[in-house]
């Protein structure tokens, strides 16, 4: 017998304030054999934020440090302000395994993604409506007026990117987007 072969990669994006936490979390609770990467950020963590299980809460130059070691297999510069990236050695390790693993980026560390591991399966997370956008960011509460500005921004150009992707889901009922993709990434 042949040993596991390769779990494909999931690339799940969308606009800020859809619901990507908390569907990857409900994947989390509900398909343990799912792999949710931790991504590296040099912003601060927001109440309840646990560093090596949301992400990797960074400095500067720890993030500097990353970077030029070559172990980033994309990163970015998120709403103007912070970097976020993507380790690349677990996610190889994970990948190697036979784990299905996904990743929760955005629209720029998408981009990187697809053009060195264009076998990934990409997945679009989108809201039921704009209004219903702008409720979830400011019901959230994690961010200032000023903040959410930039980052509805960046949600616009975000949307517009929609057919860049494999699949959409819409996050209408968080239960069932987290079956839908977790469908996808299991079949
Ligand atoms: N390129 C890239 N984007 C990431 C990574 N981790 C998180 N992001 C994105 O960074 C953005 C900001 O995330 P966050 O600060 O948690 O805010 P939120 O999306 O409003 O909850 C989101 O669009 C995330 O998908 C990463 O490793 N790489
Ligand atoms: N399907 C949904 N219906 C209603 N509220 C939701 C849904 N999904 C997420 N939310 C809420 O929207 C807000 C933003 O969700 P979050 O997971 O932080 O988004 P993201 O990670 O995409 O920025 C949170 O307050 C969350 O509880």
């Amino acid at each position: 017998m042949s040993g596991r072969s390769p779990a494909r990669l999931t690339v799940l994006a969308g606009p800020t304030a859809v619901g990507k936490g908390t569907v990857s979390a409900a994947i989390r609770a509900q398909h343990p054999e799912v792999w949710l990467s931790v991504s590296a950020t040099t912003r601060a963590p927001r109440p309840g934020e646990v560093d090596g299980v949301h992400y990797r809460f960074l400095s500067e130059e720890q993030f500097d440090a990353l970077e030029v070691s070559g172990d980033l297999l994309e990163w970015a510069v998120v709403h103007g302000r912070h970097r976020y990236g993507t380790p690349r050695s677990p996610v190889a390790e994970r990948l190697a395994a036979g784990t299905p693993t996904l990743l929760e980026i955005d629209l720029q560390g998408a981009r990187q993604v697809r053009r060195t591991m264009p076998d990934a399966r990409f997945v679009f997370l989108a809201p039921p409506s704009w209004e219903e956008l702008v409720h979830r960011l400011v019901g959230r509460g994690t961010e200032d007026a000023e903040e959410r500005e930039r980052r509805l921004a960046t949600a616009r150009v975000e949307l517009a990117a929609e057919p860049e992707f494999d699949h959409v889901i819409v996050n209408d009922d968080v239960a069932r987007a987290a079956e839908e993709l977790a469908h996808l990434m299991t079949e």
